[in-house]
């Protein structure tokens, strides 16, 4: 039976500091607080029954210390400190974000060559541009005879710049690009990651187009802060050729310089004001445009409903009232860009109005050359342009910011599920290093990716190889488990259920619709904690074992199993997806599932595309690549979940076959609405009223009279 001891190892320790064998070979090093709290020792078992906050030492006690990703506990954990004190874990702190200033800075630190080159080429361009007009003016005065200079000489200087200016030009863009792609690649990695390490809840609170729309349209907006702003007269060039132009006025005529460069000022400040009141334009322009991208998602997704409702209509419906409201935006949008457009117009033209009027008078009383004002000109529609440039660019920065704020509001950390976050840490650092798609996901150096994992917590996980023993050797036990979904926490699904599945025996869970067995599936599988009790295998909290190494420990074949898009060996592979799984070994899964006979029918056979979510094959088909999946993981606990319910009687028979094989030895529970499969079974749990009201055998639970025999004589059609 469970041990009734709680095995956080913190809650044992007799010394301040040892060492602990936790994953052999290698040996982690567990440091203590100086002086441990006496609550500490008393805390609950695990953090997520505590109602979890982040607080500011979650973000200093970062988990993983460097590549060897030795656990090593450098800091008390208040959370766990103060589990008795209810105001201080009300304490609201905000969590971390995921895209920061630290984060970009760490991207930005590992070229720090190119961003060397980028900054040389760019001071060399902007010289280029900026001579320009200086050679022009001297042009006109050679042409006028006031400069006594060659003019082939002149023109050969003009060439020099001609040369250099698009030379630097390419070796600034291609460097700058570059190192853009190269960080926007890893924050794309990074919030796919951060998406996928998120809790199930997570998953039921936002929709997948809403979150493809953070690695997509978002993300995109802040890559096109570079990709969009690298060209002459946008961002950095601008900026530059902006002051780099105000002190040549100054420089050439000082009594000129202060009106022009007060209108030119005005002109960016008028149009960057004006633009700030678009921003909710832009915004809902933005959301329609995800509303119609949701809408054709949901639509295509769910074609054959779609179909079988004959729904297209109202799909048109729904997808033109979106198209119509990003219509109604877009035209909107344009009408304020258009003013947008006509004011700077103006601006530049009165610019130009005052340089000629003044400049001109100054020219005729000799004040100043031909020359000069043929350069202030050139000046003028550089400064112009470089100003527009810029209040592009500072859109295209509120856009960008607006994408992160979203970004970091929908991954901000408070869902991030711990036990997973932290197996997947060290799976990822046990990669090879050289591995570039693995590299991606590492950010050598930044530790804001992983200080979300508690340390104290971490530390007292179970050695991983002990997981698939532990589930084969021993019971599986639900101990008062009580659960209510986090989206509808009013609503108790399980009520201090209790239940034992006996090592490598079948146990089917019966029980009217929605009285739970699904959620005790979930649970098992760890998608979800109980929100009260535990769940124990061989005595041990399943909460002592890595996510990533518990999930080796079970198999789950559901009604509708879920095939990845790639060839059916693929898709069996996936039971081990870390391995090198051999041809023979994926066969041999195959035929013990009843699957091979009609792969090797398949075009293709084993390399034969499945389609999207394994639509080009039949229920029963996928039915049995997923068993054969199950039987490749070799897990020792299996859950089957209505697996043969949606199959005809001959696919059944062949999918029963193949599940019959499966359950050889393992601890299985089996959720069946047919008497066929469940009467078989070692025990029968009557799942009601959050709780387990029967128990017993097929026979036993007759005898009884109880809610058993009724569900079987009321619902005996069903059952049959
Ligand atoms: N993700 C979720 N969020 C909130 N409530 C949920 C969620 N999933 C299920 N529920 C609710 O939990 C209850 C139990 O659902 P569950 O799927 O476990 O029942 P079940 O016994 O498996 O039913 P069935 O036999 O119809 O599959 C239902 O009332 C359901 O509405």
């Amino acid at each position: 039976m469970a041990s009734a001891t709680p095995p956080l190892l913190l809650q044992t320790l007799p010394t301040r500091s040892l060492t602990l064998s936790l994953h052999a070979p290698t040996k982690f090093k567990l440091k203590l607080p100086p002086s441990p709290s006496p609550r500490l020792r008393q805390s609950r078992p695990f953090p997520p029954l505590l109602k979890r906050h982040w607080t500011a030492t979650a973000i200093t006690s970062a988990y993983v210390t460097g590549p060897a990703s030795d656990p090593i506990v450098t800091e008390p954990d208040r959370k766990l400190d103060s589990t008795d004190d209810e105001s201080s874990l009300t304490e609201k702190v905000q969590p971390p974000e995921l895209i920061g200033w630290s984060l970009l800075w760490s991207l930005l630190a590992k070229h720090k060559v190119r961003l060397v080159v980028c900054a040389f080429t760019l001071v060399g361009c902007t010289s280029c541009t900026l001579s320009m007009p200086i050679f022009s003016g001297r042009f006109f005065e050679v042409l006028i005879g006031s400069r006594p200079e060659p003019l082939w000489r002149l023109l050969s200087k003009i060439g020099v710049l001609y040369a250099l200016e698009p030379v630097f030009t390419v070796f600034f863009v291609v460097n700058m690009n570059t190192v853009w792609e190269k960080v926007m690649a890893t924050l794309r990695a990074q919030i796919f990651r951060r998406v996928l390490i998120q809790k199930v809840e997570f998953f039921d609170r936002y929709k997948v187009g809403e979150l493809s729309a953070l690695l997509t349209s978002d993300l995109g907006s802040v890559k096109d802060i570079v990709s969009e702003n690298i060209s002459r007269d946008r961002g950095f060039r601008a900026f530059s050729e902006i002051i780099g132009t105000i002190c040549i006025l100054f420089a050439l005529a000082p009594q000129l310089a202060p009106i022009l460069g007060f209108l030119v000022l005005a002109v960016s400040f008028s149009v960057a004001v004006y633009k700030r009141s678009t921003v909710p334009v832009f915004k809902a322009h933005g959301k329609a445009q995800a509303s119609i991208s949701d809408c054709a998602t949901e639509t295509f997704s769910a074609i054959r409903t779609v179909r079988s409702f004959g729904g297209e209509k109202h799909q048109m419906l729904n997808f033109g009232s979106q198209v119509l409201a990003y219509q109604r935006s877009g035209i909107k949008l344009g009408a304020f860009k258009s003013v947008n457009e006509s004011l700077t117009r103006v601006a530049v033209y009165i610019s130009l109005l005052t340089l000629y009027s003044l400049g001109g008078s100054k020219v005729k009383a000799g004040l100043l050359s031909v020359g000069t004002i043929a350069s202030f000109i050139g000046y003028t529609f550089t400064l112009t342009f470089a100003v527009q440039g810029l209040v592009n660019t500072l859109g295209d920065l509120r856009g960008a910011l607006a994408a992160i704020e979203r970004i970091n509001s929908v991954l901000s950390g408070v869902e991030i599920d711990e036990a997973l976050a932290y197996g997947l840490e060290r799976q990822i650092q046990k990669k090879e290093i050289h591995d570039e798609k693995i590299s991606l996901f590492l950010i050598n150096g930044y530790s804001g990716q992983n200080e979300v994992f508690n340390t104290h917590y971490m530390s007292a996980l179970k050695s991983a190889s002990n997981v698939c023993s532990f589930a084969g050797s021993g019971d599986i036990c639900l101990e008062d488990v009580h659960f209510s979904y986090p989206l509808r926490p009013e609503v108790k699904i399980l009520n201090g259920l209790n239940l034992t599945l006996k090592c490598g025996t079948v146990t089917a869970l019966v029980g009217s619709s929605g009285s739970g067995k699904s959620t005790i599936v979930q649970l098992l599988a760890r998608f979800y904690e109980p929100t009260k009790g535990r769940i124990t295998v061989s005595g041990e909290d399943v909460r002592t074992f890595e996510k990533t190494e518990w999930v080796q420990a079970i198999s789950i074949v559901n009604q509708e199993p879920v095939l990845f898009s790639v060839s059916v060996g693929e898709n069996i592979a996936y039971g081990l997806p870390d391995d090198n799984v051999s041809k023979d070994d994926i066969i041999k899964a195959a035929k013990a599932a009843n699957a091979h006979e009609f792969i090797i029918s398949l075009p293709q056979g084993y390399d034969t595309l499945v389609g999207e979510r394994g639509g080009l094959l039949s229920g029963g088909q996928r039915q049995r690549i997923a068993i054969a999946r199950a039987l490749l993981k070799n897990a020792p606990i299996l859950i089957l979940d209505e697996a043969t319910s949606a199959l005809d009687a001959v696919s059944e028979r062949l999918v029963q076959d193949a599940l019959d094989q499966l359950m050889k030895g393992r601890t299985t529970l089996v959720i069946a609405h047919r008497l066929s499969t469940v009467q078989n079974a070692n025990q029968i749990a009557l799942c009601s009223g959050g709780r387990i009201a029967e128990l017993g055998t097929h026979l036993e639970l007759l005898d009884k009279k109880g809610q058993y025999a009724s569900l079987v004589g009321t619902q005996r059609l069903a059952f049959e």
